[in-house]
């Protein structure tokens, strides 16, 4: 880890780590080497390090504030790397103000920044990026699958994939330098460079292969883009309504009721669905209606599947300036257009909820063909994403440079590794010597 303990003159922090209060037991957190200090001040002779013990926290002018749970957690052994004190209080707006007024008075005590206590776990080594990522996902996880995906990134899965494909990259280049260096002695073996390159072919299929699950990754931390498009008075906005439960849109019998885009988020059998109403798409010289469409398409543009509304006889739009997803024909208003069926994926109402169920179906078919692959290790950032895309450019170029010397196609190679550790924050300092050292005798 490049991360250093720098921390030995810093602040100890402190905060309220549980929720809003009033609440029934509120966590009180503190890190930093004040913390152990603090706590002895407050509660007298603390616990054995990681046991509960119920103590009487007072203030240092004898004031009894609450009595409470005080469990010590010392460093390096604790979340953060540094001592923790954890203070479980009942939660009462003015038992936790206190508490944190009284914490405040002591030397070298601040209130913790946002996610303080996180950024110290990485800069000591406890958490990298992703995991760090993965914890704040899984903190603000509504659905299943997003807690699931956090779950995987928090507890380490994606880090230990691209630490190990960053592992084949330095080994592939230790093995390219031996060939460079040592290409006169014995000990190294011969062909090393058909090893390699098929090594690194293979990293380049993994990689790419990861890569194509990032839009999924994506979906499930961000939610699926479903976008109501077509006509004025198609029912889209009774569409949104019936989905959401609730009023959100307004509804009339007025072509071009809706002007701005709404937007409600879902819960579809785990996955989070983020839906769209949009305005009804026509010719129209108003000026704020078409200041509405323009809205509406650049929505759709973003989407990642439109539901194309059309009242039953008429015909649904199929294709949308700027969408390549898939687009689910969507024939509305059945209750009063009873028996007729073509030209539609599904059939809804928003007066019976029969055509709703199986929309709602369609949705979860959806998802689930989108979620194919069962394993959560997936990228689901930008940041990740864009990484990745320069590391697996990086491996393409290095295969594609056959004709250029060696030493170019180890640099690609450790663009590659370099890329990979900025994902995780732990790009690899040198450490080519050890495993050349390791993996043959050239020191005879
Ligand atoms: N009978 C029946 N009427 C419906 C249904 N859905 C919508 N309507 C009626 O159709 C009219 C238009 O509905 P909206 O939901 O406002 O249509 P919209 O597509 O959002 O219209 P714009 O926002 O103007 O583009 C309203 O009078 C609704 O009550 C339905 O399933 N059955
Ligand atoms: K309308
Ligand atoms: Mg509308």
């Amino acid at each position: 880890m490049r991360f250093n303990l720098m921390l030995a003159t810093s602040k100890t922090i402190y905060a309220l780590s549980s929720g809003g209060l009033p609440s029934g037991v509120a966590v009180v957190r503190v890190s930093g080497n004040g913390a152990f200090r603090a706590a002895k001040s407050l509660a007298g002779a603390l616990p054995m390090p990681r046991q509960a013990a119920l103590k009487t926290i007072r203030t240092r002018n004898g004031l009894i504030i609450d009595r409470a749970l005080v469990l010590t957690f010392p460093g390096p052994a604790s979340f953060t790397g540094e001592d923790c004190v954890e203070i479980h209080v009942h939660g009462g707006k003015a038992v936790v103000n206190t508490l944190l007024d009284e914490l405040s008075s002591f030397e070298n005590f601040r209130l913790a920044e946002h996610g303080e206590f996180s950024r110290r776990a990485l800069e000591n080594g406890k958490m990298d990026l992703v995991e760090v990522e993965g914890l704040a996902d899984l903190i603000s996880a509504e659905t299943e699958m997003q807690r699931r995906l956090a779950m995987e990134h928090a507890a380490g899965g994606l880090s230990d994939l691209y630490n190990s494909w960053a592992d084949r990259l330095t080994r592939a280049r230790a093995l390219i330098e031996a060939e460079l260096d040592f290409a006169d002695e014995d000990d190294v073996p011969g062909s090393v460079s058909d090893m390699v390159w098929a090594d690194m072919k293979q990293l380049h299929r993994e990689l790419s292969d990861h890569l194509a699950g990032a839009d999924l990754g994506e979906i499930i931390r961000d939610g699926l883009k479903v976008v109501i498009a077509g006509p004025p008075n198609a029912g889209k906005s009774s569409l949104m309504n019936a989905l959401a439960k609730r009023e959100v849109a307004i509804v009339t019998d007025i072509a071009g009721t809706t002007r701005d885009v709404l937007h409600v988020d879902l819960n579809i059998e785990g996955y989070a669905v983020k839906l769209y109403d949009t305005a009804g798409l026509r010719e129209t010289n108003e000026i704020v209606e078409r200041e509405g469409i323009r809205r509406a398409l650049r929505t759709v543009a973003d989407a990642d599947l439109v539901l194309s509304l059309a009242e039953i006889g008429e015909e649904p739009q199929r294709t949308f300036p700027g969408f390549a997803g898939r687009v689910l024909a969507v024939g509305t208003k059945s209750d009063i257009h009873p028996g007729i069926r073509n030209g539609y994926d599904v059939l809804i109402s928003a007066v019976d909820v029969a055509g709703l169920n199986e929309l709602h179906e369609l949705l979860r078919r959806d998802l689930q063909a989108r979620s194919g692959m069962l394993s959560l290790a997936l990228p689901s950032r930008l940041r990740h994403r864009t990484l990745l895309t320069d590391s697996l450019g990086a491996v393409a170029a290095a295969l594609a440079s056959e004709d250029r010397g060696l030493d170019i196609r180890a640099e690609y190679l450790r663009q590659a590794a370099t890329s990979l550790g900025r994902i995780t924050g732990r790009v690899d300092v040198e450490d080519l010597l050890d495993v050349i050292f390791s993996e043959f005798c050239i020191g005879k």
